[in-house]
């Protein structure tokens, strides 16, 4: 396996359409929770390795990351979204929840009203895409473990009920897991959608199919 970070460059509060220059994304990256949990925090640390403390609390940002992952060349797209939308914003999430091919959810586990937000946001994506959608359920501010409110194995059991992968971590410390958390979801989107143009093609071979047998048939019958 072999990464490597080669640009990532900023789309500061445009839609996530604009960035649709150049090679299209292999994977659409949506990262969801409320205000405060360290959103914009994780996605700084994954594209630059850095920490910063403040960041504009109501900016929607879209960033393009290429790098070289498993020896491919790879482009990902990441929706960093506004984590108190307001009320004439949610058809701008609903938009964004369609955009997104896999989500990351994030609390911190110093505030026990994100994580509940975290289950209900499972349940409004899964009620837009209508399937069960690829994510990640991630714990952040690990380094604040004197004011946990939220246990490990509560994550656990969320992540297992939403079919999840589970994650604790903190943007601040910057693990390694934070890499992992971004490219382990860009894999899983990317098989999904292998296995799904699998099954699209299948399909289509099967239609053609019928269509010669019911022309066979019809010349059966009538001679
Ligand atoms: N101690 C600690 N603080 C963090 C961590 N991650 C983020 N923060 C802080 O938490 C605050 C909110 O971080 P943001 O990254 O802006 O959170 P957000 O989820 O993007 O917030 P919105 O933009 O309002 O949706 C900032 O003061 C960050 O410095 C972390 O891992 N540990």
């Amino acid at each position: 396996m072999q990464m490597r970070m080669t640009s990532a460059s900023i789309n500061k509060g445009k839609p996530p359409e604009s960035s649709n220059k150049g090679k299209q994304p292999d994977s659409r990256i949506v990262i969801l929770g409320n205000s405060g949990v360290g959103k914009s925090a994780l996605v700084v640390r994954f594209l630059t390795n850095r920490f910063i403390w403040e960041y504009d609390p109501t900016l929607e940002r879209t960033y393009k990351h290429h790098t070289f992952l498993d020896e491919e060349p790879t482009v990902m797209e990441i929706l960093d979204t506004a984590g108190q939308p307001s009320p004439e914003d949610s058809i701008q999430q609903e938009g964004n929840i369609r955009w997104g091919d896999g989500f990351i959810l994030v609390y911190a586990i110093n505030d026990r009203h994100s994580f509940e937000s975290a289950a209900a946001l499972k349940h409004q994506l899964d009620h837009i895409k209508k399937t069960n959608v690829q994510c990640m359920l991630v714990g952040n501010k690990m380094d604040l473990l004197h004011e946990r409110h939220v246990r490990t194995e509560e994550g656990e059991t969320l992540a297992q009920e939403m079919s999840c992968a589970f994650y604790e971590t903190s943007a601040s410390d910057g693990g390694e897991e934070i890499s992992e958390i971004f490219y382990e979801l860009h894999r899983d989107i990317k098989r999904r959608k292998m296995v799904e143009s699998k099954g699209r093609r299948r399909s289509s071979a099967q239609q053609v199919k019928n269509v010669f047998n019911r022309m066979l048939n019809k010349i059966g019958s009538s001679s």
